[in-house]
């Protein structure tokens, strides 16, 4: 079979099959990846393959994660989401045999290489870490939370423009400050992302498993998931030079409705295929059901507002986390040349240009996806934890002749744009630029 040029992939030997399906989604991916990940219907960690099934039950990270994966290659997900050692002895009880074929990801974790010199150092470093920091993020995530809450029912009783905006722009504060708590094991917080009509198990799946393991490439559904509309991917094959132009046009829509195009599409996956509804999913009415509850508004008006709120935390969502760190003509992007050495740590460092203007605080990381190389790296640990690792961040980085690029929020806007407008890939790797 004849593979077209463009449909190589710099991460793996295959090109991911969802992205021949018609409609894009979460759980979609899912399913082709267990065609495309030559794991034998067990689950692969480098080249042996495991039978986890008696585990599912047992695992302290939640059931969620291998039910999920199994049939799949978790070799980066289990490196990334695990700082202890305790997690890899325990693996050996449940091996079965070696894969019968060669791993399709050509990206490596070597014990000397960068990502895992650098994951002992953070494991060295966390005991002595002030877990007072920890506590903040949750103080700001409350806070966020019960002012979302009031801020609706206000708007409800007055009526007021002003009031609906700034309950949009709370709602999505505390649904990106409830993406702190979803990439660890189950807890309530997490369920607060529901709240904007997303859903934390399919984002579990678009953002922790896809978009966190593989950034910008042809596996990362964060990418896919907006195309034609919005295409970032350099290449004329996937982007059209009307799209290029015709996406500055459509953009402000997409943002807005983000939000309800997720719901919409796992509504539609839920009748054409598999049933991805949960009882979580209802989480979002609590919502409207408090401004029909604490005002005098009927139904049908409590329903419109809540639209608009809804709207407006899509919009904003999109403002922050699609210039938050991965789109710029400096970044790495699907085609881009990559560097020699594979390291899965040094993609992530490739991928992302930090976002400098938060840094000084906790609010603002927690609210506007900021830390994100090393949230990529390490997205079971808390964002108020993070600051604390730049020091051996840096210098494993200088070890490995890599930099962490800072860029503030109109940089990256501008450079966004910039990328849905290019075609033509790099011919060095970020390093060498
Ligand atoms: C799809 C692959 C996996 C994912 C995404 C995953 C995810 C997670 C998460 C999110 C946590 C909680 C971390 C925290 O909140 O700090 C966790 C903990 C844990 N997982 Fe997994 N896990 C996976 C596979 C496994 C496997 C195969 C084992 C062992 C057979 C395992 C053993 C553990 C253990 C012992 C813990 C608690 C101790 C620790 O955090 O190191 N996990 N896992």
């Amino acid at each position: 079979m004849v593979i077209e040029d463009w449909k190589n992939c710099c991460i793996s030997k295959k090109f991911p099959s969802y992205r021949n399906s018609r409609v894009i989604t979460a759980f979609g991916w899912l399913v082709s990846k267990r065609e495309d990940d030559e794991a034998e219907g067990l689950w692969r960690i480098r080249d042996t393959l495991y039978d986890f099934t008696n585990f599912i039950d047992k695992h302290p990270g939640g059931s969620f994660w291998l039910k999920e994966t199994k049939g799949t290659d978790i070799t980066e997900l289990f490196e990334a989401h695990h700082l202890s050692n305790m997690p890899a002895s325990l693996i050996e009880s449940y091996k079965v045999r070696d894969a019968i074929n060669e791993r399709i990801y050509t990206l490596t974790m070597h014990e000397n290489g960068f990502y895992k010199t650098l994951k002992r150092r953070v494991r060295d470093k966390l005991p002595t870490i002030d877990v007072k920091r920890k506590s903040n993020s949750d103080n700001i995530h409350l806070a966020l939370l019960l002012s979302t809450f009031l801020t609706v029912v206000f708007t409800a009783r007055w009526n007021s423009l002003l009031l609906l905006v700034l309950a949009g722009t709370l709602l999505c504060w505390t649904v990106i400050a409830a993406h702190n708590y979803f990439h660890r094991r189950d807890n309530w917080r997490m369920y607060t992302f529901n709240l904007a009509m997303l859903n934390v198990c399919g984002w579990r799946i678009s953002h922790a498993m896809s978009h966190h393991m593989y950034p910008n490439s042809y596996w990362d559904l964060e990418l896919s998931m907006f195309e034609p509309f919005l295409c970032w991917i350099p290449n004329e094959h996937v982007k059209t030079l009307t799209l290029r132009y015709i996406s500055f046009l459509i953009e402000p829509l997409v943002y807005a409705m983000t939000f309800l195009l997720d719901i919409l599409t796992r509504i539609f996956y839920s009748i054409r295929c598999t049933n991805i509804m949960y009882w979580h999913d209802l989480l979002t009415f609590t919502i409207p059901l408090s401004m029909y509850l604490c005002s005098d508004l009927t139904l049908f008006m409590c329903l419109r507002q809540w639209l608009f709120i809804i709207m407006v935390a899509s919009f904003a969502f999109c403002v922050i986390g699609l210039n938050a760190a991965h789109h710029d003509p400096k970044i790495y992007h699907e085609g881009d040349a990559i560097r020699d050495d594979r390291d899965w740590g040094l993609f992530q460092v490739d991928t992302i240009i930090d976002r400098v203007d938060l840094k000084s605080s906790q609010f603002l990381v927690l609210t506007h996806f900021g830390d994100h190389c090393l949230h990529h790296l390490f997205p079971t640990l808390d964002h108020g934890i993070l600051p604390e690792l730049y020091p051996i961040f840096y210098e494993t980085l200088d070890e490995f002749k890599a930099q962490l690029r800072e860029y503030n929020h109109f940089q990256h806007i501008l450079g966004q744009h910039r990328q849905l407008l290019r075609v033509k890939s790099n011919l060095k790797p970020p390093g060498l630029m």
